[in-house]
């Protein structure tokens, strides 16, 4: 601890009191040496500990560095003197770097997108939440102090994330009044300010809903130098804090932990309840409110535990379905003719922490099928979702196409496909698990013109009629198979010249106005893989941008 700073933590207060008693025992002969050693290994560790956190923590950033000197080397008593500040503000007041990190990481774990927080000081704990608060997201820092706003506004204005603070200056229960009555609602707020209206704010708070459910509140200063357990204690902030944890233990709205970090930090969470009353309306704390098994709707998307294949993922509408069911959680096998392009995909996954295993399978033999799912049973135990997504398309006049073109298309788009099904739908059969997306075409409901496909369009027609068959003849053995009907996809093979005019004809036939990118595909991929979509089975999930109504 540096010369002359005053105990404000537990732990200042031990390193304060164990120094006095370190001190006496020197200067005194008759104290055994063994009891003069202990209290020197408890000095060490209880001196040493703040710094090695500070060590052991990530660097705070420039603006944040530049707040922290700001703040501690500036003269507050002067400013209170010459009636800048209402309060006498000490320099302590400041979250500083662990603290700061630590809000920094709350903020992101919780995903939180809305901050409020109570008593703002210079900013320090402001900026640290706001750097982990996305783009559009907002920290509304309540501040009675007109002054500090201006004291923090040129800092945060060199951060690129201080645009993302609103300070609203006043009294701090005034303001979050006024943001209950606009219907605002936050997913993190710290209290820190103001420890007598601490069971105020609280109240307040999850009363008036300010708080969404499952979000958190974290409360500063809820150890208060240890007087909240202490004996024979006056200090009216100390039994506010006391009185504050008690309410909070004792609440089922939340559940809380104290951490002993500096002056006590608690984490609140508000627990989503099993049956609640708001300004005297009844909620009704059923599936639709809860979410069913408790997730919301986001949660059911995802494919945590999950174990994926695409076929044709090397390339394309693969590759993206791919990235997709990786990125909702799902383990993906990516299976291609071209094992460069499968283990190219498969990289890009790692790189992005997605579990993933490159396969080569021609999907039109019967023996490559079953190789590349038994592979991926002996890799992962199980395959729950299977994307039968390879295909391919030749053009000819249908008076000209050969036996050779049909047998192809047909081979990979059908055939291929009728295998793939075959081989995954025992597997999960057998699971009574799975989810079955094959890739058809909006050629399989319309005929796109100009260009002249008719294996292709028919081979399509044909698998959404083998979705259709085979999403009923097995729903009832858990298994759901449905396919996605991508309109026409852009791709770098349509950017060449000799193609323009071709295009052309088709934007004129789209009512979305242009050609579909494979990321438009990426959602349906996975709603269709995920438990949220466990009543739909045999169904054409077409998009083309209104193309097929025109
Ligand atoms: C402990 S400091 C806050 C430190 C800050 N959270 C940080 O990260 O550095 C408390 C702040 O609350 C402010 N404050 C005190 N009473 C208030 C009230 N009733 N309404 C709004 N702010 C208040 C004080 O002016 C002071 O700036």
């Amino acid at each position: 601890m540096q010369a002359g700073k005053v105990s404000d933590t537990p732990l200042e207060f031990i390193v304060e009191y164990l120094s006095k008693a370190k001190k006496i025992a020197d200067g005194n002969a008759s104290v055994p040496e063994e009891l003069r050693s202990y209290l020197q290994k408890a000095l060490e560790i209880s001196a040493g500990l703040d710094d090695y956190l500070e060590q052991m923590t990530n660097r705070e950033s420039e603006p944040l560095s530049e707040l922290y000197s700001k703040t501690v080397s500036h003269d507050w008593e002067k400013a209170h003197r010459e009636g800048k500040t209402i309060f006498h503000l000490p320099k302590e007041c400041i979250t500083g770097h662990v603290e700061g990190q630590v809000l920094k990481m709350l903020a992101h774990l919780s995903k939180a997108r809305r901050i409020l927080e109570i008593g703002m000081f210079t900013g320090y704990g402001a900026l640290s939440m706001a750097e982990a608060l996305p783009e559009d997201g907002r920290l509304i820092a309540c501040e009675v102090e007109p002054y500090l706003k201006e004291f923090a506004q040129p800092i945060f204005d060199k951060s690129p994330h201080g645009k993302k603070i609103i300070v609203k200056t006043g009294s701090a229960m005034d303001s979050i009044k006024e943001l209950a009555e606009a219907g605002e609602q936050f997913d993190m707020v710290f209290i820190d300010a103001d420890k007598c209206n601490y069971v105020n704010y609280y109240k307040f708070i999850l009363d008036n809903n300010l708080l969404r459910l499952d979000g958190i509140i974290c409360v500063d200063n809820t150890l208060f130098k240890g007087r909240v357990f202490l004996q024979d204690v006056t200090d009216q902030n100390a039994l506010a804090l006391r009185e504050f944890n008690g309410i909070v233990s004792s609440d089922p709205r939340v559940e809380q932990v104290l951490i002993p970090l500096r002056d006590g930090l608690t984490v609140i969470r508000r627990l989503p309840p099993s049956s609640m009353t708001l300004n005297q309306t009844k909620v009704a704390c059923d599936e639709v409110f809860r979410g069913v098994k408790g997730k919301l709707i986001l949660d059911r998307l995802r494919l945590d535990g999950k174990v994926a294949y695409v076929t044709g993922g090397g390339q394309g509408i693969g590759r993206a379905f791919a990235h997709a069911l990786g990125e909702a959680g799902a383990k993906v096998a990516i299976v291609d003719m071209d094992p460069g392009k499968a283990e190219a995909v498969t990289v890009e996954l790692r790189l992005k922490g997605i579990q993933s295993m490159a396969l080569t399978a021609d999907v039109s033999e019967p023996d490559q099928v079953q190789r590349m799912v038994d592979s991926i049973v002996a890799k992962w135990g199980a395959v729950h979702i299977a994307c039968n997504n390879a295909g391919i398309n030749m053009n000819s006049a249908s008076e000209e196409t050969s036996l050779h073109e049909w047998d192809q298309t047909f081979n990979v788009n059908l055939r291929g496909t009728f295998l793939c099904c075959q081989a995954a739908g025992r597997i999960m059969l057998k699971q009574g698990y799975g989810k079955i997306i094959n890739t058809a075409s909006m050629a399989s409901l319309i005929v796109p013109h100009p260009q002249k496909q008719l294996a292709y369009n028919t081979s399509k027609a044909g698998v959404v009629k083998l979705t259709q068959t085979l999403g009923t003849e097995w729903i009832d053995r858990g298994v759901r198979v449905n396919c996605i009907s991508p309109g026409i996809v852009d791709t770098p093979l349509i950017h060449s010249e000799s193609l323009q005019p071709l295009v052309q004809r088709w934007l004129s036939d789209i009512p979305a106005g242009r050609l579909a990118h494979v990321t438009d595909l990426q959602a349906a991929v996975v709603y269709l893989a995920s438990d949220a979509s466990d009543y739909m089975t045999g169904h054409n999930l077409v998009i083309e941008g209104g193309q097929s109504l025109w």
